[in-house]
């Protein structure tokens, strides 16, 4: 038996109250913090979340609130399931309300516009806490809804964080692993919402298994050269936070973002698309903020660029396609092959060629 930790998830939505359900079956106090009081009162009354869960009974446990000092006060750690544009704002609201002892774990798998920031640099320059943490994986809400098996990464240099993480949520549907790789993680689980639309894209215009074998391959390596520019290990993109996230948001139309490039894939337009979807699908905005900082930076990122140019410039999938086939020829893995000496050998034999 293991102790009983009481546990804050700001957000209600999809994922914050899957999580809230796991972290209340493993016998936590857990207050669930919901802006719409509304929404908290019928949670409350119906053991279940009408708006992003309907069909999820929840432990009677799990008490929902609509005030922030109430759903902190006594929490030992406390969740951030907020979407990446309302993550700032809503910390800032709870931060009179927190405390350093408490240990903070963002579930957040997007940017903040301002100064392209990750979720767990906002932890640290809102709160200056030190246990901080960011819990990323291949975690479908509906599916953890339904107990079914799966794993994530708690990554966090602290070991109280990640040992506590570990205590509060494993169970025999839920692993959880650990590293201190806290940007790789999180970069991990935000890049892979980019490939997500365009492997949606792919399948709605019918392309074959070994497209979509590459396309998804390729994007691990664009994604993997960016997170390893902001400082990421190139090894976390091993784990669940890497490809095991990438192949679930790039296979299972569960992901509301590979819908999003299903639905684009159709014919129909984003806005369309964004409006009938309800929920938020973080990788339409990660494309605009990633192609922005991959310029910026000169980092080479093919699929992003084309991607950025269906989004947002009215291109149409097919294209993408195209593009994605005319980019340069260049290395299978980098780590072990740098791209500049792939293309230095194609330089040197047009080079001899042309003599
Ligand atoms: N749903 C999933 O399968 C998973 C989602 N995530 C990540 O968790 C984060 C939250 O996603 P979901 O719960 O799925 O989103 P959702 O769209 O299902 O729900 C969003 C929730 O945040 C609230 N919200 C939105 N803007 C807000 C603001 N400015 N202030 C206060 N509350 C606000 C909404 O009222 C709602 O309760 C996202 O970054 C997502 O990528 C991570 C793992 C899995
Ligand atoms: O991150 C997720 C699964 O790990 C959820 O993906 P979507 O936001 O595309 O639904």
């Amino acid at each position: 038996m293991t102790a009983s930790v009481t546990v804050a998830v700001i957000g209600g939505g999809s994922f914050g109250t899957a999580l809230a359900s796991i972290v209340a079956d493993n016998g936590h106090p857990t207050r669930l913090w919901v802006r719409n009081p509304e929404l908290a009162e019928a949670i409350n009354r119906e053991h279940r979340n009408p708006r992003y869960m309907p069909d999820l009974q929840l432990p009677e446990t799990v008490q929902a609130t609509s005030d922030l000092e109430e759903a902190l006060e006594g929490a030992e750690l406390v969740f951030l399931a907020i979407p990446s544009k309302g993550f700032a704002q809503v910390l800032e609201q709870a931060r009179p309300f927190l405390k350093p002892e408490q240990l903070l774990v963002s579930t957040t798998k997007g940017f903040e516009e301002k100064g392209f920031k990750l979720m767990s640099q906002l932890m640290a320059e809102i709160t200056g806490f030190t246990h901080l943490g960011v819990l990323s994986g291949p975690n479908l809400a509906s599916e953890l809804a339904q107990k079914q098996l799966t794993g994530t990464v708690i990554a966090s240099d602290d070991d109280l964080t990640r040992a506590t993480v570990q205590q509060v949520l494993g169970n025999r549907y839920f692993r959880v692993y650990a590293n201190t790789d806290i940007y790789g993680a999180e970069l991990g689980g935000a890049l892979k919402n980019i490939y997500a639309i365009a492997a949606g894209m792919a399948a709605a215009l019918g392309m074959g298994e070994n497209t979509r074998s590459m396309l998804m391959t390729r994007a691990l390596a664009e994604m993997s050269r960016f997170a390893v520019s902001l400082g990421a290990n190139p090894m976390t993109f091993l784990g669940l936070a890497g490809v095991g996230d990438l192949i679930v948001t790039c296979t299972s139309p569960l992901s509301r973002n590979y819908r999003v490039g299903q639905a684009l894939g159709q014919g129909k337009s984003l806005d369309e698309v964004v409006e009938s979807l309800g929920q938020v699908a973080e990788g339409v905005n990660t494309v605009r903020l990633v192609k922005a900082k991959a310029d910026e930076m000169g980092i080479y990122m093919p699929l992003v660029q084309a991607l950025y140019l269906v989004l947002f410039e009215n291109h149409s999938p097919r294209e993408m396609a195209g593009s994605m086939m005319g980019n340069e020829q260049s290395t299978d893995v980098e780590f072990v092959l740098p791209r500049d000496e792939v293309l230095k050998s194609a330089q040197k034999i047009t080079r001899v060629a042309s003599d």
